[in-house]
């Protein structure tokens, strides 16, 4: 079997060698040549694979380590004999990571209350319902809008509202959505500029799913115009070549990298040989063929001397800060896929150990998930 692999997927060299005949390439140097006598291809979302790339090939099978999907033309696959495969959920727990760092600095920077915000978050799927589960953990008010769930499991206990009542009551919006350009609940250009000019509340935006679900011209001419009070953006319309003005003006800018904690890269390859082990009906056990996740430099964090007001957000922010990222591609944005393609993969929470931390603190962070050591009187 001949497989073409993007070179920058992480756990993949040493495992994926037992398939067949690998090639590596860098995702933006997949070309119609390179991909044309490949039974499989394992891929990136920063290569688009269409009628453009795939006409006229032998691939059979596309991997894709991601949880999204737009960058595969499903419809010409399906109509062509190409099976594709994703990973889905694979990593969603590092886009939480990304979005409560966010919400903790914001909070800092700006001197507002998590207790006393409310977050809309639009799509609720697996990363949303993750986002949810913290941010409740963190004392927020929490909306939810989900027009295609709500349609498929009905609205039991208003679980669901709609985007009006998140333009209307919501501090922070958080979008984690798929890019749809089409159907009935399509996501493109979802924030375009009569969603700007309907906010109440001059919300803080957050995207972190797709570049193309937010309008960049309605999102600079918001800022100017004051409707929203803070920007959060991983994912750009048009990456890697993405727009500086609006790059300029954001509080936290990073360049696609919500989802880079080791833990989802690990998680997506071992889905992606998955997919290849069922489709060719293999019986092989990705993990045995894997190494494990390294663990993180600094493993354990003491809270001895931090105010247990700033508890929370000093070991949230001791696993992953957004504000380095912000300053690095703030000055060289001309290396937005050298700073994905060389990326220090972070860990989650999970792979930490908290110690003298206040009560409080100590119980928000080990329902975030890290390992907490209580004090004895706790
Ligand atoms: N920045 C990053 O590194 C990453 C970004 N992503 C992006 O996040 C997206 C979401 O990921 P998951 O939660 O795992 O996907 P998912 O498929 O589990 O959930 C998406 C949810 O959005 C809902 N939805 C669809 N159209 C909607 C609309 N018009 N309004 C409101 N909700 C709508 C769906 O019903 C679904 O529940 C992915 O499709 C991907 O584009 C995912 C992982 C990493
Ligand atoms: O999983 C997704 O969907 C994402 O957006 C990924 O985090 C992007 O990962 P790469 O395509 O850069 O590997």
């Amino acid at each position: 079997m001949k497989i073409l692999a993007d070179a920058h997927i992480p756990y993949l060299k040493g495992a994926i060698e037992h398939f067949g005949e690998v090639e590596y390439l860098p995702g933006n140097q997949f070309t119609k040549e390179t991909v044309k006598d490949k039974d499989v291809l394992i891929v990136r979302t920063v290569t688009r694979f269409d009628e453009e790339i795939l006409a006229g090939s032998s691939v059979k099978l596309i991997c894709s380590a991601t949880i999204g999907y737009d960058h595969i033309d499903t419809h010409y696959c399906d109509t062509h004999g190409i099976a594709w495969r994703t990973a889905p959920g694979c990593n969603a727990g590092s886009v939480e990571q990304y979005v409560t760092a966010s919400l903790l600095l914001l909070a800092e920077k700006k001197g507002f209350d998590l207790k006393e915000k409310t977050i809309g978050i639009v799509g609720v799927g697996n990363v949303g319902s993750k986002v949810e589960a913290a941010c409740k953990k963190l004392g927020m008010k929490v909306l939810l809008n989900d027009p295609p769930r709500e349609e498929r499991e009905g609205n039991a206990d208003n679980m669901f509202v709609d985007l009006e009542t998140i333009k209307h009551e919501a501090d922070i919006i958080t979008l984690h959505t798929p890019l749809t350009k089409t159907g009935k609940y399509k996501t493109w250009h979802l924030a375009d500029e009569r969603f700007f000019n309907e906010l109440n509340k001059k919300p803080v935006l957050i995207n972190s799913c797709r570049g193309s679900v937010t309008d960049t011209r309605a999102w600079k001419k918001a800022i100017e115009e004051g409707l929203v009070s803070g920007s959060v953006i991983d994912c750009w319309e048009n990456e890697p070549d993405i727009d500086t003005e609006l790059l300029e003006m954001v509080d936290i800018a990073t360049p696609h990298v919500a989802g880079y904690s080791a833990d989802g890269k690990w998680t997506a390859t071992k889905m992606t040989l998955q997919n290849l082990c069922d489709f060719f009906h293999l019986d092989i056990d990705p993990v045995q063929l894997m190494p494990p996740i390294p663990a993180p430099d600094d493993p354990v964090i003491d809270l001895k001397n931090i105010d247990p007001h700033r508890q929370t957000t000093h070991a949230v922010l001791h696993t992953y800060n957004p504000l380095k990222e912000t300053e690095a591609l703030k000055k060289s944005p001309e290396k937005f896929y050298y700073f994905r393609s060389h990326y220090p993969l972070r860990r989650e929470y999970k792979a930490y150990t908290v110690i003298n931390a206040d009560p409080v603190p100590a119980n928000v962070l080990q329902q975030l998930g890290f390992h907490v050591e209580f004090l004895k009187n706790d």
